[in-house]
C-alpha cells in the first residue's frame, strides 16, 4: 500500500481523522499544516506578537514547541516566541520535566522563565500534599495555581498570549468531566480554542476602571490591555489527537518527560480519562465527536452558573486579578491552606508575594536571547 497523499512513500500509520494511509514525511508535514491550518482560521496570533508558550516538558508542550517554531520559521509569521515553565514543587516529577525544557530552549534557541509556586504561594506542591492529606486530589490547588502563575509569568516576559498544549483528547476528557461533575457552565470555556479575553468592551473598561483604584494593580494599568487573570490563552492543538502527537514526537525524537504527576492518579480527570480511552477502543472519532458536541452545546440562560458568568467579573481584592467573587479563587485556597496548615507561622500576604514576583526579575534558567 502506497501513501494516500504523495503516492509513492512506504505507509506507516493511518490517519486518526480519516483512516487514510500516510507515510513519515507526508504524516509530519500534515500534521504542522493542519495545525497551521487551525491557527489562522481562528486567527490566533498576530504578526510580531511575543506569545508565551506554557511549557511543562510534557509531550504535549514540547510538540507545540517544535511545531510553533517550525512553521513560525515556514510561513514568515514573525512571532516572538518565549517559554514560560511553573515550577510547582513536585519532587521527583517537575524537577525532571523542568530539565527537558531547559534543553529545548536551548535546542530552540527560545528564551525561558520559570516561575515557582514556592516563590508566589509559598508552598510547594509536596508541602500542600502534606496539609491537603494523601487520599484528596490536588488537582484543583495545583491547577488555580498554575493559572495564575502562567499569567504571572506572561506578565514577566511582556507576553500578552500564551499557548498552551491541550489536545482533542484532553479537552473531549475536560467536556466529560464537567459532565460527570454537572458543572455544566463550564463547558463552553472548555471548548474554546481561544480563551480569556472574549469579555465585552463595557465590561472591559469597568476592569479597567478598577484597576486605576486597586492598589496592587494601577502601576498596569497603562502597561496592559487585559486585567491579570484574563491573559488570552490558545490551543493550537485543540483538533490533534493525543495519539498522533505520541507519534509526531516520537518520529522526531523530541526530547520530552514522559512520566506521569505524582497526584494523577487521585485525579479526578482519571474517570474520565478511563472512559474515553475504553469508548476510543470501539470508535476511534469519539474524541472529535465529544469536542465538536461540546462546541455545539449552549445553556440556557436559567442554568449558567455564576463562575461562566463574565458579566460579574471583578478584580480580587486582594491580588487584583480577575475573579466572580470577592476573593480570586487562588486567594480562597491559599487562605484555606494556611487555616489548615498547623505548621504555617503566620498568613502569607498572597498579594505582596504575587507583587514580589512580578517587581523583582527572577533569574532566568536559560536565556538564549532567541
Ligand atoms: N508546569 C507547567 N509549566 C508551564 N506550562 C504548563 C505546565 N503544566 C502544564 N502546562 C501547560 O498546560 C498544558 C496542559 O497541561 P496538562 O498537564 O493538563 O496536560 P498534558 O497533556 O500533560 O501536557 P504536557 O504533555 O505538555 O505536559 C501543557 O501542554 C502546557 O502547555
Amino acid at each position: 500500500m502506497k501513501c494516500a497523499v504523495c503516492g509513492t512513500g512506504r505507509v506507516i500509520l493511518k490517519r486518526m481523522k480519516n483512516q487514510e494511509p500516510v507515510c513519515k514525511e507526508c504524516f509530519l508535514r500534515c500534521f504542522e499544516d493542519e495545525v497551521y491550518e487551525a491557527i489562522v482560521q481562528s486567527n490566533l496570533f498576530k504578526k510580531k506578537e511575543i506569545v508565551a508558550i506554557g511549557a511543562s516538558g510534557g509531550k504535549d508542550s514540547t510538540c507545540l514547541i517544535h511545531v510553533l517554531h517550525t512553521i513560525n520559521q515556514r510561513y514568515q509569521m514573525e512571532l516572538d516566541l518565549r517559554l514560560v515553565a511553573v515550577d510547582e514543587g513536585i519532587a521527583g516529577y517537575r524537577n525532571h520535566s523542568l530539565n527537558c525544557v531547559e534543553e529545548n530552549a536551548k535546542i530552540y534557541g527560545l528564551p525561558l522563565t520559570i516561575i515557582s509556586f514556592k516563590e508566589l504561594f509559598g508552598y510547594t506542591m509536596d508541602e500542600i500534599n502534606a496539609v491537603v492529606g494523601e487520599k484528596k486530589s490536588k488537582c484543583t490547588h495545583c491547577g488555580v495555581f498554575r493559572r495564575k502563575a502562567l499569567d504571572i509569568g506572561c506578565e514577566k516576559i511582556g507576553a500578552e498570549i500564551i499557548a498552551l498544549g491541550h489536545n482533542a483528547d484532553d479537552i473531549a476528557e475536560t467536556v466529560l468531566m464537567n459532565l460527570f461533575r454537572g458543572d455544566v457552565g463550564r463547558l463552553e470555556r472548555t471548548c474554546e480554542i481561544r480563551s480569556g479575553s472574549d469579555i465585552t468592551p463595557d465590561l472591559l473598561t469597568k476592569l479597567q476602571e478598577e484597576m486605576k483604584s486597586h492598589p496592587a494593580m494601577v502601576e498596569y494599568v497603562d502597561q496592559r490591555q487585559y486585567p491579570f487573570g484574563l491573559t488570552p490563552k490558545v490551543k493550537p492543538f485543540k483538533y490533534a489527537y493525543q495519539r498522533e502527537i505520541v507519534l509526531y514526537v516520537h518520529y522526531l525524537q523530541l526530547k520530552y518527560f514522559s512520566v506521569e504527576c505524582t497526584y494523577a492518579p487521585v485525579s479526578f480527570r482519571g474517570y474520565a480519562r478511563q472512559f474515553l480511552l475504553k469508548s476510543q477502543a470501539i470508535d476511534s472519532s469519539i474524541i472529535m465527536n465529544i469536542v465538536h458536541s461540546g462546541e455545539r452545546m449552549k445553556l440556557m440562560p436559567q442554568f449558567a452558573n455564576r463562575a461562566g458568568d463574565k458579566s460579574i467579573m471583578k478584580l480580587c481584592t486582594r491580588c487584583g486579578f480577575v475573579s466572580s467573587q470577592h476573593l480570586c479563587q487562588s486567594c480562597l485556597l491559599l487562605d484555606q491552606l494556611i487555616r489548615d496548615d498547623p505548621a504555617h507561622p503566620q498568613n502569607i500576604d498572597c498579594i505582596a508575594r504575587s507583587a514580589h514576583v512580578l517587581s523583582n526579575p527572577l533569574p532566568d534558567i536559560e536565556d538564549t536571547g532567541g
